[in-house]
């Protein structure tokens, strides 16, 4: 084994934060600037060890050249009507971007519309939310550099394809919205803040406003229409309905629940000022969802005492709570996804039913359901249709398949779905591979589902490498995907692909969530190494041929685990994790994650984060209790989770790292050009997962079976 001389971080002993009368030392405070040189060189000084080292690794070409390989396979959106053309996203296979097509009809020779791998020589120029107009003559797009949360819109005319001369800046998080005139669109932005904002930056996000813009116009023409200066940290979403003559104003403060307000466009058909709001929604306990409208009625997916979701119809002419109505009812036991309008009088509805997509269509006036489109065990990944449109497209995937498109056309009875599109992946063989699902007791008795895949006819003698991954918060669902790097993994290191469905997502809706959240957030570490405990019981692996990767929120997840138990893996991949819990809220968007954090401002909320933040919980290896081997990853332009959270960590575990009996490898990789992850170019993609393989080969000793 290699022997590591980690770079010595300054450690300042003069920081110490005094939280509620606890004081707590920060030494790699210093580290939570991006643009000091003492920041940059330690950058350097960590990628000067890990580059080596992962380079080193003597399967490092056969891992690159089979995901290359594997990878080169064509991907396909669902193709999407908007006015009289069809469009559609396409990846030939190795593009670091997906490509834009038009054509002029389903099986009408398809044409390039906006290839965002011409905008950048490296494809970090990634497209970021898009929307056409009602006609579809226009085209608002944004376009994200680097990796950041910022965007600029940029606004196309569809026809020529010639964009119009303005571009819309300080836009983050964004919902975009045409007003139906075609003529202008809603977005949100933030005001002009001093420094760079180039997604390098710390800074806190705060007073976003919603801005009303004419095409062909210059930004500074813009009108501020909604704006809550009393309430800095809230976001406004909206959403112009259907018909069009109301605009749909959802004010968020976190990262679930939020208020509702509309406004009649009929009665201000000149947008140029303030809009006139009613509320109708008064106060964060719910999240409401605009689905679709009749009239003044308008259908809102929401949690509102319905952990598993319902739809609800509320007459914004006379919006009182008392004369909402339940148009379809919580369901016991599958979690209600997403809701959409199609063919005038019907709905599309998306169930999670065990960590599976159900897919069903109802009838938009009474909620009845009247059909079923049978799926196989998978996930929906992709829709499209609209309420006037008399069609839908669905991309259905799984662990073992890449990629089905179905039609359903609905001016034809029955409506039976029709493959529009299936995807192959070249020397992947599905009928070698099996997935199943089964349910395990976590530390409290709760049964927690698990996904777990890999070769038929492994032994289950504890020989073969386990990768487990997780998330845990948010209320998002981790549901089947189908994954190159799994794959690989599986193919050539006889690897068992394991996906517990724990605690704080929203797999089983809100009680999910909300059991793994706030003063529950241990629920999510016991399930996740429960699930270790598992597969190691079973036999499927043992300790020292476990990986557990988690990235953003599961990165946090896979942190605190290897602090709590780090007898229970062998390696560890921490994606740019959460890691700092005491100032998280501190930088950029951080502060939106309190719903499922809390806050160190809050004494009882601090004295939790402090028992489990990975940043105050190192300690020294010593006899038993030696680190797994730890990949941590980020990258300078991730704004999301700021790069200061993996740095602070990795700095402090190596410092505890020295003199002591650890000798499995503590490394940091920081990659430039980079963010948190979406709008990733397919190479950097691609090198990142090598690194990971290479990383977990190395630590775990695992051969490379051809
Ligand atoms: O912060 C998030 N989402 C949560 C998020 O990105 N998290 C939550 C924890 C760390 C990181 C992650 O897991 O990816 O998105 C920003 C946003 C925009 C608009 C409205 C609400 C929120």
């Amino acid at each position: 084994k290699m022997t590591f001389d980690y770079p010595e971080a300054r450690r300042d002993e003069t920081v110490v934060d005094d939280y509620h009368g606890t004081k707590i030392h920060d030494p790699y405070r210093w580290l939570e600037d991006p643009d000091s040189n003492e920041t940059k060189e330690f950058i350097d000084a960590e990628n000067r060890i890990t580059r080596p080292y992962l380079d080193a690794c003597p399967v490092k070409s056969a891992v690159n050249q089979r995901l290359t390989e594997l990878w080169n396979y064509p991907k396909y959106s669902c193709p999407f009507r908007r006015g009289n053309r069809y469009f559609f996203f396409k990846n030939t296979g190795l593009q670091n971007q997906n490509v834009l097509y038009v054509q002029d009809s389903l099986d009408g020779e398809p044409r390039v519309f906006l290839d965002p791998n011409t905008l950048s020589e490296d494809g970090t120029i990634a497209l970021s939310g898009s929307r056409f107009t009602e006609d579809g003559n226009t085209f608002a797009y944004g376009l994200s550099a680097s990796g950041s949360d910022w965007i600029t819109i940029h606004l196309k005319d569809v026809a020529t394809g010639d964009d119009y001369p303005e571009v819309l800046k300080k836009v983050k998080f964004a919902s975009m919205s045409w007003t139906k005139d075609n003529k202008g669109l809603f977005y949100s932005r933030y005001p002009d803040q001093a420094g760079k904002t180039d997604g390098s930056e710390t800074e806190v996000n705060r007073d976003q406003k919603l801005c009303y813009h004419r095409v062909n116009t210059p930004q500074a023409d813009d009108v501020i229409v909604v704006e809550f200066p009393e309430e800095p940290l809230w976001r406004i979403g909206a959403e112009v309905t259907d018909c069009g003559r109301y605009l749909i104003v959802s004010p968020v403060k976190d990262c679930r629940d939020n208020l509702l307000f509309y406004a009649d466009l009929s009665k201000q058909p000149e947008i140029n000022g303030k809009l006139r709001l009613t509320q109708i929604v008064h106060k964060f306990e719910a999240d409401y969802e605009y689905v679709t409208n009749e009239g003044s009625v308008c259908i809102f997916r929401t949690n509102k005492n319905a952990p598993n979701y319902r739809l609800i119809k509320i007459d914004l002419h006379n919006p009182a709570e008392e004369n909402w109505q339940t148009l379809i009812p919580e369901h016991p036991s599958d979690v209600l996804d997403w809701a959409s309008a199609v063919d005038n009088d019907k709905l599309v509805i998306h169930y999670v039913r065990d960590v599976k997509s159900v897919l069903q269509l109802h009838s938009m006036s009474t909620g009845a359901m009247l059909q079923t489109f049978p799926l196989d065990v998978g996930s929906v990944v992709g829709f499209s249709g609209k309420k006037e449109q008399s069609e839908i497209f669905y991309h259905f995937m799984s662990f073992l398949s890449p990629g089905v498109i179905y039609h359903v056309d609905f001016t034809k009875q029955p409506y039976q779905p029709t493959v529009f599109r299936e995807v192959k992946v070249k020397g992947f063989d599905a009928s070698q591979y099996e997935a199943k699902q089964i349910f395990y007791s976590s530390k409290d008795g709760t049964k927690v589902p698990m996904f777990i895949v890999s070769k038929k006819g492994l032994q289950h003698d504890g020989s073969n490498p386990a990768l487990i991954y997780g998330y845990g918060g948010f209320n998002i669902n981790i549901q089947p995907s189908f994954s190159v790097t799994r794959l690989v993994f599986m193919q050539h290191f006889n690897g068992i692909v394991a996906i517990p469905n724990i605690r704080g997502g929203g797999e089983y809706g809100e009680r999910w969530h909300n059991a793994g959240r706030l003063l529950n957030k241990q629920n999510v570490f016991d399930d996740f190494q429960a699930a270790a405990e598992y597969l190691i019981k079973e036999k499927y692996t043992s300790p020292s041929l476990v990986t557990i990767q988690g990235g953003s929120n599961g990165g946090l997840l896979v942190a605190a685990c290897i602090n709590q138990r780090p007898d229970l893996y062998g390696a560890a991949i921490v994606q740019v994790g959460v890691l700092d819990m005491l100032r998280f809220q501190k930088f950029t968007i951080g502060h939106a994650w309190v719903s499922d954090y809390g806050s160190s401002d809050n004494k009882t909320q601090f004295e939790y984060l402090l028992k489990y933040s990975p940043l105050h919980n190192i300690h020294k290896p010593e006899n038993g209790t030696e680190y797994p081997a730890t990949l941590v990853l980020t990258a300078d332009h991730d704004d999301r989770v700021v790069p200061l959270h993996s740095l602070k960590f990795i700095a402090a575990l190596q410092h505890a790292a020295h003199g002591s009996v650890q000798r499995r490898p503590l490394l940091a990789r920081v990659d430039t050009k980079a963010g948190h992850g979406g709008g990733k170019p397919t190479a950097k993609i691609i090198e990142e997962h090598t690194d990971i393989l290479c990383f977990m080969s190395q630590a775990l000793d695992l051969k490379f079976i051809k």
